[in-house]
């Protein structure tokens, strides 16, 4: 940090005292940041805006780092991203009765399958009484929410965009494809290099900034879009965060364990790990949120026409989000007011914002409240295609649990490490077996090659899941 400061025109009093969470506070739209990366070359980092702070850096990935994450986006396959889907209140409530009773009501033929039909009446119906409405796969939002529902809400989603309806509004929040690139497991040198970039861009410490979830790329077609939302969650007691799930699982064993009369011991601990399994496995809203400090987007493409990245109400001081409905026009309509908010950023290969969608508690001085004005969105790809990655960076609000958290990930890394240290060690033992046996050499590399893909495959499967 010193280093940092000696070497711009900002003084070191930018920092907030005490804080145990760094945190840039920015003296001026237009001001620069000169940092440091990896390589120590400087990188010049303009101030977009004040609140949320927001940060832009040019060049901050080379051609050629671009392409390579575009490249293992498409080898490892990209997925339709989904949408997320802001909840009717009775839905978020978790209330088993009043989401059996919608439940209900959308399954018309009763046969506890919702048909696409059902699905689109029904969405139909709830979305007159909420201004967005959609459903995002990664953090699966409703009760109801069964795969079925999400594949028929998908192909409908499809076939409406596909038909052009302009009537249809509401479950469009999200367009595009996306993929999941675990940058710790992942034995890339661009996406190693690209992880401690970013450790010297935002100066959080290594151990955070490393177990933190995968790098999501996300491409964009034509009238492709991401309406305007936030990143990361409001803190809330009773809901832990997805990162660090594992742990407060853990712990929740180790409290039941603890309670537990001596004669149920077995019995209640083989409950506990079906329970832990479970709940790791699945990101479940009811339990979990996602607890991102800051996001680093990075933009791996130039787009032709649209696809800026809007923040509608940075920097608008009187903004809250209890406000909202307030505000003149539909702030999270991206597609129709891409330009009637704040601030609205171009993309442009190799560039990367960096915001924060925290500001950091000044009693604890560990992670705080949401910046209710780092709402955003894509705005309509025009032309071209866009690609960008979001590299997200998870904090536990509970600085016990993220410490933990990161002991934990710690220890699975090295496991993990000692593990792959293993099978490549039997790959090549294998591999000497067969030259000196075989004369069909040119085979063997080839067999060895798909097999580490496919147990990479996994292994990344793996690593989701806790995440
Ligand atoms: O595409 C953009 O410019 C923004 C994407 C975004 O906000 C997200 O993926 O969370
Ligand atoms: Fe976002």
């Amino acid at each position: 940090e010193d280093e940092l400061f000696e070497s711009n025109n900002c003084n070191a009093d930018d920092e907030s005292h005490g804080s145990l969470l760094f945190q840039y506070n920015p003296v001026g739209k237009g001001v620069v940041h000169y940092v440091t990366d990896e390589a120590g070359r400087e990188m010049e980092m303009v101030t977009l805006a004040m609140d949320p702070p927001i940060f832009e850096i040019l060049n901050f990935l080379t051609d050629e780092e671009c392409d390579h994450v575009v490249d293992l986006a498409l080898q490892n396959g990209l997925e339709p991203s989904g949408v997320v889907m802001e909840l009717l209140p009775s839905l978020s409530s978790g209330n088993e009765d009043e989401i059996q009773e919608i439940f209900s009501q959308l399954d018309v033929d009763e046969d506890t399958f919702l048909n696409p039909t059902e699905c689109a009446d029904g969405l139909m119906d709830i979305a007159e009484d909420i201004p967005f409405l959609t459903v995002d796969i990664d953090t699966v939002d409703l009760l109801i929410w069964t795969a079925d529902m999400e594949k028929s809400v998908n192909e409908w989603v499809k076939k409406k965009i596909a038909s052009n309806d302009t009537s249809f509004q509401f479950s469009n929040t999200r367009v595009s494809d996306q993929a999941w690139l675990d940058q710790t497991w992942e034995e890339d040198e661009i996406l190693q290099r690209l992880h401690e970039r970013v450790i010297k861009l935002t100066q959080l410490p290594r151990d955070i900034v490393i177990s933190s979830e995968s790098l999501q790329v996300v491409r964009y077609k034509p009238g492709g879009h991401y309406h305007a939302h936030f990143d990361s969650c409001e803190l809330d007691d009773t809901l832990v965060c997805s990162h660090s799930q594992a742990i407060s699982l853990e712990d929740d064993d180790v409290a039941d364990e603890n309670d537990e009369e001596e004669e149920n011991e077995e019995e209640e601990e083989e409950e506990d790990d079906d329970e832990m399994e479970e709940n790791v496995s699945d990101f479940d809203s009811r339990t979990s949120r996602l607890c991102r400090y800051a996001t680093v987007l990075f933009y791996l493409s130039d787009v032709e026409d649209g696809g800026e990245t809007a923040f509608p109400v940075a920097d608008n001081g009187s903004f809250s989000y209890e406000g909202l409905e307030e505000m003149p026009y539909d702030v999270y309509d991206l597609s129709n007011h891409c330009y009637d908010g704040n601030l609205v950023v171009k993309p442009k290969k190799g560039k990367a914002i960096f915001w924060y969608n925290h500001m950091v508690n000044e009693t604890t001085g560990w992670m705080g409240d949401v910046h209710d004005a780092s709402l955003h969105g894509g705005c309509d790809v025009r032309k071209g295609e866009k690609w960008i990655a979001n590299n997200w960076i998870n904090i536990d609000d509970s600085l016990k649990k993220q410490v933990k958290y990161q002991e934990h990930f710690k220890r699975e890394l090295e496991i993990g490490k000692e593990e792959e240290a293993k099978r490549r060690l039997a790959d090549t033992q294998e591999e000497d077996n067969e030259d000196e046996h075989s004369q069909l050499e040119s085979k063997f590399p080839e067999t060895g090659e798909s097999q580490e893909a496919e147990e990479g495959e996994e292994a990344e499967e793996g690593t989701k899941d806790e995440l």
